[in-house]
């Protein structure tokens, strides 16, 4: 059937004149209804079997009440092949349109997988093209709601070309307006792409899934058995993979977890991040006291860096990014006075806090991404060097830990970085140090700046004294032992402190650990002016 012959024949069926105006809109009403349920009522049923909401239910969940207006509510496609003339949904499988979350601007679509299983086709991924321009034209984020089959087989090419379009406007939006992946079912094959370039990817506990090439295909080829959970589900992306930077316990968690991020990001880099404008009691509490005795005696003992976070921010409101991944590292956003700041630490109960690949590239992305979006990155260091091994080195911690540092060097937002212990030999540099260009680096009396500990140290410069000393062990008046610890103590005592290096102005101050907060309210209130610019360039070349 002709188009003209189906429309006249709903208008027949439905009694609706449009050649009334009453007509005409009641036409338009209809039309809206069908799109607004383009999905059968069993693939609906079946979505929600699932524990899987509807594209529309989504933003419903995302945006204000009453907020959302919809783009290309009766865009559909034109195919023909394998019989598609016969099935042309409005909105061909996608919802896509603009709202507000929390009374900021935000642009959205959401796939929708009850219609095509949520294949992306030529027009589906025109208009997530456009409502990704509109985005980018007006300077708001866009939220990306990824639940699809991929792309669309019978569209062949089209649909391809549809995806290589997403992943441009993906890629020039990057660090221009935030981009926030929801993946809350199937993201399959090259489709991963659009969600990988975007800031942050939040996925859903079994029920979300991304992977290139799915269980059949790695079956047949490498002959791997391999499930679709323990291949790419949403703790496989978490925990192992680095894809993901939020594993939700169900889809409501998810966009929750979406709005908070949101709240922490400016609409677009040339804007603010918000801010709740408070002034901080500048005095000195029996809260911050409790950092006073946080640092154990013992050097090799660990602590929790997420006490010293929690003790200096907002409410001790830590929103940590990537938590299941490389521990070793912490990498979230908080606030101080009310205003949003990065946050990345070592973590000494994770790898003794080593910087090892996954730490360096997790902690580069995130500075990367506070410096894109105006907000200010608040550094603790407590790391006794990179995680040594064959594995590391073979992987490529050479040119993966370099990210860090070319991350912070080229960082121009307010940088404070605070050492609370050890900051041994490279990492010493990488975290934030004064000579990357921190603005303000401060130490507590705790830290121990230098090229390596003392163990090691020792071992090193008095390899002959510590042999000697071992040859003579018996009868010796100093034990080997002895030996060994009078030139720890030695070393610690000349090297292992702040003051080397606070002589040297590397830090600016050592402070009392209780004092942080405080010098951390008055250094972002001084920085809020801080005006720095790199040389101009077409783009640097980070090592990738
Ligand atoms: C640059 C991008 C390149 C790419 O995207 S390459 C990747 C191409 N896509 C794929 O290989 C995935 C194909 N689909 C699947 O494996 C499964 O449908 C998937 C996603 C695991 C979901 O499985 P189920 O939950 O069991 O759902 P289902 O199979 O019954 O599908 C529901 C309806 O959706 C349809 N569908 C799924 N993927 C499609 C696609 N790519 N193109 C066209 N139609 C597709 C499927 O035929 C089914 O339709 P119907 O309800 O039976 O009419």
């Amino acid at each position: 059937m002709s188009e003209p012959e189906e429309r006249h024949e709903i208008q027949e069926t439905r009694g609706i004149d449009i050649h009334t105006t009453a007509g005409k809109l009641a036409d338009l009403r209809r039309r809206i209804e069908e799109a607004t349920h383009a999905g059968s009522a069993r693939a609906v049923e079946k979505q929600h079997a699932k524990g899987k909401l509807t594209a529309r239910e989504r933003i419903g969940l995302l945006l204000d009440e009453g907020s959302f207006v919809e783009l290309d509510e009766f865009a559909r496609h034109r195919s023909t092949d394998f019989g598609l003339e016969h099935n042309r949904p409005y909105g061909d499988g996608v919802v896509t349109g603009y709202g507000t979350v929390d009374g900021r601007p935000v642009a959205v679509f959401s796939q929708d997988f009850t219609v095509f299983g949520g294949a992306l086709g030529e027009v589906y991924g025109q208009k997530i093209v456009k409502v990704m321009d509109f985005a980018l034209k007006t300077g708001c984020p866009v939220v990306g709601i990824n639940d699809s089959g991929g792309a669309r087989i019978q569209e062949g090419v089209a649909s391809l070309g549809a995806y290589g379009e997403i992943f441009r406007r993906n890629t020039h939006a990057s660090g221009v307006i935030p981009q926030i992946s929801l993946v809350v079912g199937p993201c399959a094959g090259g489709a991963v792409y659009s969600p990988a370039i975007t800031d942050f990817t939040v996925m859903v506990d079994r029920t979300s899934h991304m992977f290139i090439t799915g269980p059949d295909v790695i079956k047949t080829v490498t002959g791997e058995d391999v499930g679709f959970e323990e291949l790419g589900g949403a703790r496989t992306h978490n925990a192992t993979s680095g894809v993901a930077h939020h594993m939700a316990g169900d889809e409501k968690d998810a966009v929750e977890y979406v709005k908070q991020l949101l709240s922490y990001l400016p609409s677009n880099n040339l804007s603010e991040p918000p801010a709740f404008p408070e002034e901080a009691d500048l005095a000195v509490n029996d809260e911050d006291r409790e950092l006073d005795t946080i640092v154990p005696d013992s050097a090799n003992q660990p602590y929790d860096m997420h006490t010293v976070i929690e003790h200096v921010l907002d409410d001790a409101e830590f929103f940590e990014t990537q938590p299941l991944f490389a521990p070793n590292v912490l990498t979230g956003f908080g606030r101080v006075e009310g205003r949003p700041v990065g946050i990345v630490a070592n973590q000494p109960m994770q790898f003794a806090g080593c910087l090892d690949i996954q730490a360096s590239e997790k902690a580069a992305r995130f500075v990367r991404t506070c410096d894109a979006f105006n907000v200010p990155v608040v550094t603790f260091v407590d790391v006794p060097g990179f995680l040594p091994g064959v594995d590391q080195e073979h992987d490529g911690i050479i040119r993966r830990g370099a990210k860090l540092i070319y991350a912070y060097a080229e960082a121009t937002v307010p940088l404070i970085t605070v050492i609370t212990r050890k900051a041994f030999g490279g990492a010493y540099d990488v975290m934030g140090s004064k000579h990357l260009g921190a603005d303000l680096n401060l130490a507590w009396p705790t830290a121990q700046i230098a090229v390596m500990g003392a163990q090691g140290a020792v071992n090193i410069l008095h390899r002959r004294t510590l042999a000697e000393a071992g040859d003579k062990d018996t009868g010796a008046a100093e034990s080997a032992e002895a030996v060994r610890a009078r030139l720890i103590q030695e070393y610690e005592d000349a090297l292992l402190n702040p003051y080397v290096a606070a002589e040297r102005g590397y830090v600016d101050a050592v402070i009392m650990p209780s004092d942080t907060r405080l010098h951390l309210v008055r250094g972002l209130r001084q920085l809020r002016s801080k005006r720095e610019s790199l040389p101009p360039k077409k783009h640097g070349n980070i090592p990738l």
